[in-house]
């Protein structure tokens, strides 16, 4: 397991280019098995979870070739599905929830998958009745071994019949599969409480580009009527990763740090520089990029009523939960009081443990709420040795331990590797003072 040790307390300064969005890529690779055709990707992250699923594809015959750095063509002309059944595929599948994504394709393609429960984040319980009951409306069979914890899936006609599916809740993985699924299934399929994020909307325009008909793209009404197959696509860019910009937007406030966000997709940030903003914190519009100055101290706004703030996670248009550890971690230096309100995942505000023990003034209410009570830098946190359990607890911990005074050691860091590219790089190209160990 590696390590990553920090000494803290240094302000950066520099320009930096955001990574191309991990939960983008995940759907966009599995969208690849589609077609027997060519599909070349740009800006891919070079990240584990990609590295997974690419692995993933490579093993059920995919031809990859890589370009560039983050560019890719696939082709995936001679399947073999019988992959799925082997032991080194659960494997793999368990790793990452975005390998649940090739259920879709497969099965509009094959008319079978067999697929494991998808690891990723352990953040709380992730249903998969979302994606199963579409796929099901599809006209779908559903076996589940019980001992070996796989998902059999079989089409019980010829194909897949389009339906009108109203959805429980807008999963964006639920969603991502059953729009992949419908665009080769038979007839009009109408998707309702689709989730409609940039991420899906990038899938959308995608598999449009393949020859695939869909309608409502960026709504939570979608209409697809199938076709009999989809073609290749020539050139497809993914957007910058939101979840990353907005780490580095918190990483440049708790360390007093002066740093422009290059290229962000502006218009595909949604409410992200709002919440920085009502944290109190100052990010300037620069053309596509944000420029966040230097700033001594932050102030945390109230509400209308000049009630302490809640910041609580929504499906899009509203926040991501991804970002929730990450202004916990800003909030702590923050002048002010903010309550966060993680309604999505039960366990993922206990990295807060953490921060308390670095001397954070926290609240854990219950598992869905923490009061934050900012320090407004009198008092910085203290370095300390800590351990990395998910991908955004991990750079939060991280953040925290470049804010803080002294030294840490910040242990499993693969976890961190999962979503963000070459970190320690880009954060000495910065000016910080980190040294990964494996
Ligand atoms: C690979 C990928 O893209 N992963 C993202 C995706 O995971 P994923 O697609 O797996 O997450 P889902 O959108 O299915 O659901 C996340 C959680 O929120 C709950 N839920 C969801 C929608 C809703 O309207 N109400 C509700 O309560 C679900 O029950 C579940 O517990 O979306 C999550 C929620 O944005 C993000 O944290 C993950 O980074
Ligand atoms: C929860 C996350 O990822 P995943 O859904 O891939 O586990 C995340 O990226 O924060």
């Amino acid at each position: 397991m590696g390590i990553f040790k920090i000494k803290g307390g240094i302000p950066l300064k520099g320009e930096i280019q955001p990574q191309g969005a991990k939960n983008e890529s995940l759907q966009v690779l599995c969208a690849v098995l589609l077609t027997s055709e060519k599909l070349r990707i740009k800006n891919i992250p070079e990240i584990e979870d990609i590295k997974c699923l690419i692995k993933i594809l490579k093993d059920l015959g995919v031809l990859v070739k890589k370009n560039g750095i983050g560019d890719y063509t696939f082709q995936a002309k001679n399947i073999n599905i019988e992959y799925l059944n082997t032991k080194k595929f659960r494997e793999y599948g368990k790793s990452i929830r975005g390998s649940i994504m090739i259920a879709g394709p497969l099965l509009a393609r094959f008319g079978k998958v067999c697929i494991p429960i998808p690891g990723g984040d352990r953040i709380g319980r992730r249903s998969l009745d979302a994606h199963l009951k579409g796929l099901k409306s599809l006209g779908s069979n559903i076996h589940y071994d019980n001992e070996c914890q796989y998902f059999d899936l079989r089409v019980h006609k010829k194909n897949l019949n389009g339906k009108y599916i109203l959805m429980e809740e807008a999963s964006i993985t639920g969603t991502a599969n059953i729009i992949m699924a419908a665009t080769l299934a038979k007839g009009k399929t109408t998707i309702y409480n689709a989730a409609c994020e940039p991420y899906i909307q990038q899938l959308c325009k995608l598999l449009n580009k393949m020859g695939a008909k869909i309608k409502g793209i960026g709504s939570n009404l979608i209409n697809i009527i199938g076709v009999k197959e989809l073609g290749g696509c020539k050139k497809h860019t993914i957007l910058p990763d939101m979840v990353e910009i907005g780490s580095w937007i918190g990483l440049a406030a708790i360390t007093c740090s002066e740093i422009k966000i290059k290229n962000v997709s502006w218009k595909n940030l949604g409410i992200v520089p709002n919440i920085f903003h009502k944290m109190g914190i100052k990010l300037e519009k620069d053309k596509d990029n944000i420029y966040i100055p230097s700033q001594e101290s932050y102030q945390i706004k109230k509400s209308l009523n000049n009630a302490i703030l809640t910041i609580s996670d929504a499906p899009w248009p509203g926040l991501t939960p991804d970002l929730l550890s990450i202004l916990t971690v800003v909030a702590t230096q923050a002048k002010g009081s903010v309550l966060i309100h993680q309604k999505m995942f039960e366990s993922r505000l206990f990295f807060v443990d953490k921060l308390i023990e670095m001397g954070a003034q926290i609240i854990l209410c219950d598992p869905h709420r923490a009061t934050v009570i900012g320090l407004n830098h009198k008092s910085p946190l203290r370095g300390s040795l800590l351990n990395s359990p998910d991908i955004r607890a991990g750079i939060s911990l991280l953040i925290a331990a470049l804010s803080a005074k002294g030294t840490s050691i910040i242990q499993n860091i693969e976890q961190i590797d999962r979503g963000y590219e070459n970190i320690d790089e880009r954060l000495r190209f910065l000016g910080a003072d980190i040294l990964r160990t494996t």
